[in-house]
């Protein structure tokens, strides 16, 4: 590998590696064994993509909330459309163009919440949380999907909205106190930053190309699936159309 050029996360891990030989920091090799970059390696893929599944399942959510919602996913279209047109594919550029089309997403993500309940973490000192006394070695839990739909902090709770999340101008505004799919703090998801242009990318891509229904007779409404550490929408047919070569 040639230092100045990095293909991927590994060879930056490489690269941090030897760079750390060369000026003989024992700290920060110790911290750069073959089992750390290892296991590194391992936590990307499996959160990413093999243990929870997440993004995967979220553009599912994505998907099933626009069959069921005609004039929602009429909206998305209109805007990409407007923004990206029909001649090309959506990039990562068009993202801050595409606001609509990221709340929607935003709301899938609240709705759907595909992390109900959040990893395990520990408290290292007595606490108090919420008017609560949390000694010291407690494990912790966030409940991201109480969060999601706790009808204290959105308004018609159940109704799948985007506009809570565009400002006056139509733009994607502040994050919502109670909106929170990547958790927070230190051991905030590693992958938000991925995930998150990522899932635009593709959900505005399936957007522009195709237009979703439900088959005739369909109730329209999202049924749950999945279990207490995975939320997923229970399994679900759906019509696909070409909207670009009609
Ligand atoms: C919609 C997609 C995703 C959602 C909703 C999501 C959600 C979460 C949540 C709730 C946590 C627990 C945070 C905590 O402990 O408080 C987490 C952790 C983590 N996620 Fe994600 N995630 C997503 C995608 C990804 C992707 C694509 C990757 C990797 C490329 C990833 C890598 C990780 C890692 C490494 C952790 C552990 C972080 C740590 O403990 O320090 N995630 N994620």
């Amino acid at each position: 590998m040639i230092s100045d050029k990095i293909r991927d996360f590994t060879d930056s891990l490489i690269l941090a590696r030897k760079e750390a030989e060369q000026e003989e920091n024992d700290e920060v090799l110790s911290q750069l064994t073959n089992t750390h970059l290892r296991q590194t390696l391992m936590d990307i893929f499996s959160a990413g993509i093999d243990m929870i599944d997440t993004s995967r399942i979220t553009l599912y959510f994505a998907v099933r909330y626009m069959a069921g919602l005609p004039d929602i996913q009429s909206k998305v279209q209109e805007e990409i459309d407007r923004v990206v047109g029909k001649d090309r594919l959506p990039t990562i550029k068009d993202r801050e163009n595409l606001s609509y089309t990221e709340a929607t997403l935003h709301e899938a993500m609240r709705l759907g919440t595909v992390v109900p309940v959040g990893l395990p973490h520990s408290t290292m000192c007595d606490t108090k949380v919420g008017g609560y006394d949390v000694p010291q070695d407690t494990v912790v839990m966030i409940n991201h999907w109480a969060l999601h739909h706790d009808p204290n902090y959105w308004i018609d709770v159940e109704k799948f909205d985007p506009t809570r999340y565009l400002d006056e101008n139509g733009k994607l505004g502040m994050k919502p106190e109670s909106w929170l799919p990547f958790s927070a703090g230190r051991r905030v998801c590693l992958g938000e930053v991925v995930a998150k242009p990522e899932l635009h990318l593709i959900f505005a891509t399936i957007m522009q190309r195709f237009k979703i229904t439900l088959p005739e007779g369909t109730n329209p409404e999202l049924k749950l699936g999945g279990s207490s550490s995975n939320t997923q929408p229970a399994p679900f047919q759906i019509i696909v159309e070409d909207r670009i070569n009609t």
